[in-house]
């Protein structure tokens, strides 16, 4: 048991309340001019007041609590026992007495008396060492553990002699509000009151200045409480500040009074006791309510210096994670705006930390503290907001702040830098940037389909649109495709819906951008195109009605990659390389047979998946009619076709496509794009189709071979269309190392478009899948020669002799049918005569 020669000296601050508290303590005596008389006569606000007034010149602490809101105590063993349970003067009463006049929460409020008996050495321990607060990190959060029970007008009925059981310390210091004589209910459900000597008054005395002392040293850790509410799901920051509450919380504890000695004065203590709570708990929820509309709701926190009271409920709490803050402000911040310090307290468990209100700038939601001065915040809503998850279902539906904030996590902050050919979106600053941010301003954010996208720099403009890199409240970047429908002709208008159906009917195929999603303004128009009803109407579009698509994010199109690596040469001196081009296209090694990319496992060249991203669109019957390096986009490391805005569908009677329009990019045009609809030589009508996208890969493939396309000193739109309807021009073929390379592009920019070949042929083009080399150079004859040689070796072996001299046939010509087992097991490459002779000496007579 410890003595009292244990207890450390309370520090000065301690004494000062105390004496407060307590002024007929010799040691600790604060007001000379307070004596025990006067004090014990003073009236109850009186005495309230000088509690008040010590503890707001030291300690600010949170001791409000209405019905509905539960505090929760931190549940620490608590070591140290009863010291003076059963001493004698104890006065034990049974509360089942008590319960009489108790209701079922008044009960609750008694437990709750009783409970910091057990957790209180969470708050304050047994000496100083072992008093620091050790927070339950499990629980994410701070606790601040009071009990409004205890009134501290009890002190008056017992100031002459005062009685002190050991375990008030421990309830006074769980408690927002000191008080000596306290009646204690045991675990046992006893309420104990007990009436100890002037001894026990005056260790009581010095132990609760200790315990003072540590309560200001852990309140000063904590001054700013959280307490677990059951209100909601919802966390709140609030703020009291409203002294007439305070004032009135006071002046109500002052009207009870304690009768001792008596189990009836028990009881009529308990019945007070529980009318203080209940008017306590009236006085507080009706401050919660009148106080809806005050710009800090839902505060918790009594005394000038002690307004802030955080509730977070750590079930429902929203997440915070590493960039996002929940923002404590103590009063001092309210009254000095300025004052730089915010407590925060980060997602990790229990963390209390200060930080700047710069933080608002890096992201950091300071709602309250910016809006100090400015007017209501709904705190909980700001809470919703900067969680990551519930700002997913409710953030970027109402307040865009959060997503800016939250936007450029750091997720992935290599996707959030903006390439050069992004233009950063422009700030929104000064006094308007905060009011433009509350709402989805569309200088800073898209709403697709109610969803919000922020915009984080403008990718690119093409003809018809305008794309911007976005990120989406789960914090993926997307592409976002804007596309003005105002001023634009029908066929266009429509044109532009189609490729919401192309890209909805492409859905899935790794080589074709997917769409996310689209919204388009002018529902009749998407209505149509659809229901295939488009009526061809004269004029133009004049509602402002958009199209928005979100789209996967490419992070750089072939154009630009070509490009890059043609500044690294000179162009002047311009010259295939062909390893070069080998190794940016990444071709397949040599002794790969097929140009199917599913038939092998290493990465599939540039042009392999140039190749098959068309084909699948040639699959689907869609020519896309605009086919360039910009339309290739590199997602992930796969490239990937976008832009369908003038691909066209292909009719299920024919193999071309009608135009309305002439369309596409000129240096990748096909002659017949040029001429589509006119009447040929024959008279007949010339349609585009898939050979027009060939001809088109052509002009890519010229382009990366030659560093600029076949007709691109033609620089006029007259003089590119004189030359390629021209069906006599040449088109000039610089030198190439690979004469398969030379072939590949005549074979894609032949004139006669009947007479290009088709993606399937281009995918066995021996510029992709070359043809295996030989490893013999015999001649054929000197193969004849050898088969010969080695017919006769064999003498008489028929089978042999007839397995040679075919074998000599097939070196004079392949054609032929083959019967025998070599048959079985050959492949057409190696029919050719050096390597079946290659066969026949490694196998030698066992093969024959
Ligand atoms: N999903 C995407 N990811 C990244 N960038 C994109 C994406 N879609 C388009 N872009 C960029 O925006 C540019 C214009 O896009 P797109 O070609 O779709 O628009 P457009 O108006 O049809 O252009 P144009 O008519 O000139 O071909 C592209 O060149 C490309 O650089």
């Amino acid at each position: 048991m410890e003595t009292e020669a244990d207890l450390p000296d309370p520090p000065a601050t301690t004494r000062n309340i105390l004496a407060q508290i307590h002024p007929d303590s010799h040691s600790y005596r604060p007001f000379t001019s307070s004596s025990s008389s006067s004090l014990s006569s003073s009236s109850p606000p009186d005495f309230l007041r000088h509690v008040q007034a010590a503890f707001k010149r030291h300690r600010p602490l949170g001791m409000v609590q209405s019905t509905s809101i539960r505090p929760r105590r931190i549940l620490v063993p608590q070591g140290e026992q009863s010291e003076n349970s059963g001493c004698d003067g104890c006065l034990t009463v049974d509360t089942q007495k008590s319960q009489n006049v108790l209701s079922s929460k008044q009960a609750n409020t008694v437990q709750d008396l009783i409970e910091p008996r057990k957790s209180v050495a969470a708050v304050v321990g047994e000496t100083p060492e072992d008093s620091s607060i050790i927070l339950p990190s499990s629980r994410g959060k701070i606790t601040q553990s009071y009990d409004e029970n205890l009134n501290p007008f009890e002190l008056q009925k017992d100031q002459t002699n005062p009685v002190v059981d050991p375990k008030i310390d421990d309830v006074i210091s769980s408690s927002c509000v000191v008080s000596q004589h306290m009646p204690v209910v045991d675990s046992q459900k006893k309420v104990q009151l007990s009436l100890g000597s002037n001894a026990i008054t005056q260790r009581a005395n010095e132990r609760m200045a200790t315990r003072m002392d540590n309560l200001s040293s852990h309140m000063s850790c904590l001054s700013l409480a959280e307490m677990e509410w059951d209100v909601s799901n919802r966390v709140e920051i609030s703020t009291i500040n409203d002294h007439d509450s305070q004032q009135r919380y006071f002046q109500n504890t002052g009207t009870s009074d304690i009768g001792l000695g008596s189990d009836g004065g028990i009881s009529s203590l308990l019945a007070k006791r529980s009318a203080l709570v209940q008017d306590q708990q009236h006085q507080f929820t009706s401050f919660l309510q009148s106080d809806v509309n005050h710009p800090m709701t839902q505060s918790s926190a009594v005394g000038s210096s002690c307004a802030t009271t955080t509730s977070v409920r750590s079930t429902s709490a929203p997440m915070l994670n590493s960039s996002t803050y929940s923002c404590h402000i103590t009063q001092r911040d309210l009254v000095h705006p300025s004052y730089p310090t915010v407590q925060c307290i980060s997602e990790t468990p229990m963390e209390v930390k200060d930080c700047d209100l710069s933080k608002e700038q890096q992201g950091c939601i300071l709602k309250g503290s910016a809006s100090l001065g400015d007017g209501p915040v709904n705190h909980s809503k700001d809470y919703s907001r900067i969680d990551g998850k519930s700002t997913k279902e409710k953030g970027f539906s109402g307040d865009v702040t959060d997503v800016q904030s939250q936007a450029p996590l750091t997720k992935d902050s290599s996707n959030l830098k903006l390439s050069k050919s992004e233009k950063p979106e422009k700030p929104v600053s000064g006094k308007g940037a905060s009011t433009a941010r509350r709402k989805s301003d569309p200088e800073l954010f898209f709403k697709v389909n109610g969803k919000l996208y922020q915009k984080l720099g403008k990718i690119g403009s093409g003809g018809s649109s305008e794309v911007h890199k976005v990120i989406s409240s789960e914090c993926t970047i997307y592409a976002l495709k804007k596309i003005k429908l105002k001023g634009r002709d029908c066929c266009t208008a429509y044109g532009f819906c189609q490729e919401i159906e192309y890209l909805n009917k492409l859905k899935g195929r790794n080589n074709i951008i997917q769409l996310i999603d689209y919204e388009v303004t002018d529902k009749n128009l998407l209505q149509e195109v659809m229901n295939g009803s488009m009526n061809i109407k004269e004029g133009r579009i004049k509602d402002d009605g958009y199209i928005y698509m979100v789209l996967e994010y490419g992070e750089i199109d072939l154009a630009h990659m070509l490009s890059q690596k043609w500044k690294e040469m000179d162009s002047s001196s311009w010259t295939i390389d062909e390893n070069w081009l080998r190794f940016y296209w990444q071709l397949k090694p040599p002794n790969m047979t097929s140009a199917s990319t599913d038939t092998h496992s290493g990465p599939p060249s540039t042009l392999l998946q140039i190749l098959q991203a068309v084909k699948t669109i040639h699959e689907e019957r869609i020519v896309h009619s605009d086919l360039k390096p910009a339309n290739f986009l590199l997602v992930k490391g796969s490239l990937k076709l976008i832009d369908f805005g003038i691909a066209k569908a292909i009719m299920s009677d024919t193999t071309n496509i009608q135009r309305d329009s002439q369309v596409g990019t000129l240096s990748y045009m096909s002659p017949e794009a040029f001429m589509c609809n006119e009447n040929d030589a024959n008279g007949n009508t010339i349609k585009c189709g898939r050979p027009s996208d060939i001809w088109s890969l052509g002009c890519i493939l010229y382009q990366m071979v030659y560093g600029r396309t076949p007709f691109a000193e033609y620089k006029t739109f007259w003089s590119k269309f004189k030359v390629i309807t021209d069906r006599n021009h040449e088109i000039p073929y610089g030198p190439v190392s690979n004469p398969w390379l030379l072939d590949l592009m005549k074979k894609c920019l032949a004139w006669e478009r009947n007479e290009r070949w088709r993606i399937p042929q281009l995918l066995q083009h021996h510029f992709l899948v070359p043809p295996v080399p030989s490893k013999l150079s015999l001649s054929q004859d000197q193969s004849c020669k050898l088969l010969q040689l080695m017919a006769e070796a064999y003498g008489n072996d028929r089978e042999a002799s007839v397995l040679c001299s075919q074998l000599q046939q097939l070196l004079t010509d392949p054609i032929p049918p083959i019967t025998s087992k070599l048959a079985e097991s050959r492949d057409q490459h190696c029919l050719e005569g050096d390597w079946c002779l290659a066969v026949l000496i490694c196998s030698g007579p066992s093969f024959l």
